[in-house]
């Protein structure tokens, strides 16, 4: 019989900071889709994000790091943060190619990020690279037209009205950030004075 392939998903975001969006997102991913494991990829220099200010790289990919830590299946990728320049999903899936050959790859991404592949880099190229799997954010309905029906893939999951943006703006104001993102994260936040004005 031959082996089956390893399965890897492949959650990429800005994480600014990861929330338990993210972490469910991924959970309910992998356990639908049979996921061996599911690697977190902190964007270095986000495409979509630019002219907006973003967290240090290595703050981000520490809470993903210590966000995931308790999960035997989850693990966080240095590939995007590495590569200097702007990040390019076509060469998160190159870089994890070359590191787990023979893997086959279901990039995980929210509804909204979704719809706009198309303007991404390289979108011919990116369905042959992966599978999508679009979840659902609360309040949003996919809309897949253009996509290729059988690359894309839509998943419900529990819906958590928890945005990164958000918890930037409760850490600034000084309101609870608790059980919005894992504990851990909350006192990274703390520590490092993170989205007070003073974390560049
Ligand atoms: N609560 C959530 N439920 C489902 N998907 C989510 C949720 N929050 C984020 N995502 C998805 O996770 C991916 C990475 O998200 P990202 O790091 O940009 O977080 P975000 O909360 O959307 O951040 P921001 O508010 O700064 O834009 C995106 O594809 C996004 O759509
Ligand atoms: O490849 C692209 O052109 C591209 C454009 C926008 C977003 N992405 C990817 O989509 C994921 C979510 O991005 P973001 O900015 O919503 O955190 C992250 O992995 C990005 O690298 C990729």
């Amino acid at each position: 019989m031959t082996p089956r392939r390893p399965r890897l998903g492949v959650m990429g975001g800005t994480f600014d900071p990861i929330h338990h969006g993210h972490l469910v997102a991924a959970s309910e991913v992998a356990a639908e889709f049979d996921l061996d494991e599911v690697v977190f990829v902190p964007t270095g220099n986000p495409t979509f994000k630019q002219g907006q200010h973003v967290t240090a790289a290595e703050h981000r990919y520490l809470m993903a790091v210590i966000a995931t830590a308790s999960n035997p299946r989850f693990t966080v990728s240095r590939v995007d943060i590495d590569r200097p320049g702007l990040t390019y999903t076509v060469d998160t899936l190159r870089d994890l190619n070359l590191h787990r050959p023979g893997a086959d790859l279901f990039f995980i991404t929210g509804a909204d990020a979704v719809e706009q592949i198309l303007s991404w880099k390289d979108p011919d190229e990116l369905f042959g690279m992966a599978q999508f799997v679009a979840v659902t954010r609360p309040g949003h309905t996919l809309s897949i037209a253009g996509l290729p029906a059988d690359r894309v893939s839509q998943h419900e999951i529990p819906a958590l009205a928890i945005s990164s943006t958000d918890v930037r703006a409760r850490a600034r104001a000084g309101q609870p950030v608790w059980y919005l993102v894992p504990d851990g994260v909350v006192q990274y936040i703390a520590k490092h004075g993170l989205y007070r004005g003073n974390d560049e």
